[in-house]
């Protein structure tokens, strides 16, 4: 009797199994329980099983990200780890104390209404967000009273990836989420989650590449679980004296793997933003390269990789100058060539050097301070529409570099 034919085998694993029924006198009733088992295996084995979020999920999700990247707006990244502060404030003799990190960022948050013509969203750091203006007045009340979205970070910081060339990974997903419930509950409709990879001979490696891209994926689809939109951030580092080539291979592939991970774990990309580094080369890299060629390149790398349906890219500023940053954004969208999503900013140092520097931890400096930064928030704006005149906008760090080198973030 011809043996009926068994088509749902997976070749590589299951042809011993195959085989021997094949081969062996088996009466067709042992066939028929089989083939139910190869069957029901081979069911198990499908890899495109999902559920697509509920339709008022979509909508929820998709409005805040839409929101953050209305036309000529973006975030300001005011969410720097308590260590990274403090930094930032010993440049300008400031002691990083819980109080003086509260005026500071206070400053920021109750700077003029018109600054959000610019801003959309600030990113907080956790003891940020429950932290009181002198009034008493909570500081997620100070951003919701001028239309700007309160985000959080959530991630806990990197740690090195063992056995590698100095590579990292980035923790925090054990309880996340039960902390994005409760930040969802406490006024944060967004959240940010930073990767860090670095460009040397051997590196970024597979494991890293990998690694990265899986638990931003895996933190993604935590964040919409709980409402919220995740800010994807895998930064490729500018130290190094590669060249711009070189930087535009490496977020290429880093980027395709991030969008592999996101599609594995059944992100909504239409409620996700991107944070990526602009490609640049090397802070070492004794090419220099204009903002034409910045733009051409990040344009390029993004168009391979990052899908149309993502919401909108927020640059990071990565340690380029405040001036350099707006023109370098504003190079990406003069840039002729197809964009299909918004290209804005999320700056930490590009907004906030001008402001540390005029505020220099004086009260009588606050205004002049945060004149400061709806400067460059303005100047950022009409960068994210194409519209930035270089050297228009003079802040008093405004072409001061603030890349640090091997900085341990
Ligand atoms: O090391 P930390 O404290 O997490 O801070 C890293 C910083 O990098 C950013 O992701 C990007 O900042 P820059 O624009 O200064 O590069 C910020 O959001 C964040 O404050």
């Amino acid at each position: 009797m011809p043996l009926p034919q068994i088509n749902f085998f997976d070749k590589d694993t299951d042809s011993t199994m195959y085989d021997r029924y094949v081969t062996s006198h088996t009466i067709i009733s042992d066939l028929e329980i089989a083939r139910n088992h190869f069957k029901s295996n081979a069911r198990k084995k499908m890899t495109t099983y999902f559920n697509y979020p509920s339709p008022a999920l979509q909508e929820e999700l998709s409005k805040i990200a839409n929101a953050i990247v209305a036309p000529g707006k973006g975030i300001l990244a005011a969410d720097e780890s308590t260590s990274t502060i403090g930094k930032r404030f010993s440049d300008i003799g400031v002691e990083n104390t819980e109080d003086n990190r509260r005026l500071y960022r206070q400053l920021l948050f109750s700077s003029d209404q018109v600054v959000s013509e610019n801003i959309s969203g600030v990113i907080l750091f956790h003891e940020t967000l429950y932290q009181k203006a002198d009034d008493g007045t909570p500081f997620v009340e100070l951003l919701k009273q001028k239309n700007i979205i309160p985000g959080i970070k959530v991630d806990k910081g990197v740690v090195p990836l063992f056995g590698s060339e100095d590579e990292c990974t980035t923790q925090g997903l054990d309880d996340l989420a039960q902390r994005c419930a409760q930040y969802k509950a406490d006024g944060c409709h967004f959240a940010k989650w930073r990767c860090v990879l670095k460009i040397k001979r051997n590196t970024p490696s597979y494991q890293s590449i990998l690694e990265n891209a899986n638990v931003l994926a895996r933190y993604a689809s935590i964040c919409q679980a709980n409402r919220i939109v995740p800010i994807v951030e895998p930064e490729v580092l500018p130290d190094g004296e590669h060249d711009l080539e070189r930087a535009q291979k490496v977020t290429e592939t880093v980027l395709a793997a991030v969008y592999k991970a996101l599609n594995d774990h059944h992100v909504y990309l239409e409620g996700t933003l991107l944070k990526p580094n602009m490609v640049t080369a090397g802070q070492s890299c004794p090419t220099k390269y204009t903002a034409q060629d910045i733009a051409r390149a990040t344009v390029t790398a993004l168009n391979r990789t990052v899908p149309a349906a993502v919401a909108g890219i927020t640059f990071l500023s990565g340690g380029q100058s405040e001036e350099e940053a707006s023109v370098n954004l504003d190079a990406i969208n003069k840039f002729n060539g197809k964009k299909p999503w918004p290209l804005t900013f999320s700056y930490g140092r590009a907004l906030q050097a001008s402001v540390l520097r005029a505020w220099g931890g004086k009260p009588d400096n606050v205004k002049t301070a945060q004149d400061e930064l709806i400067k460059r928030a303005k100047a950022n704006g009409l960068a994210a529409k194409g519209l930035y005149e270089a050297g228009s906008v003079i802040g008093s760090a405004a072409d001061k570099g603030l890349f640090i080198k091997d900085h341990n973030y």
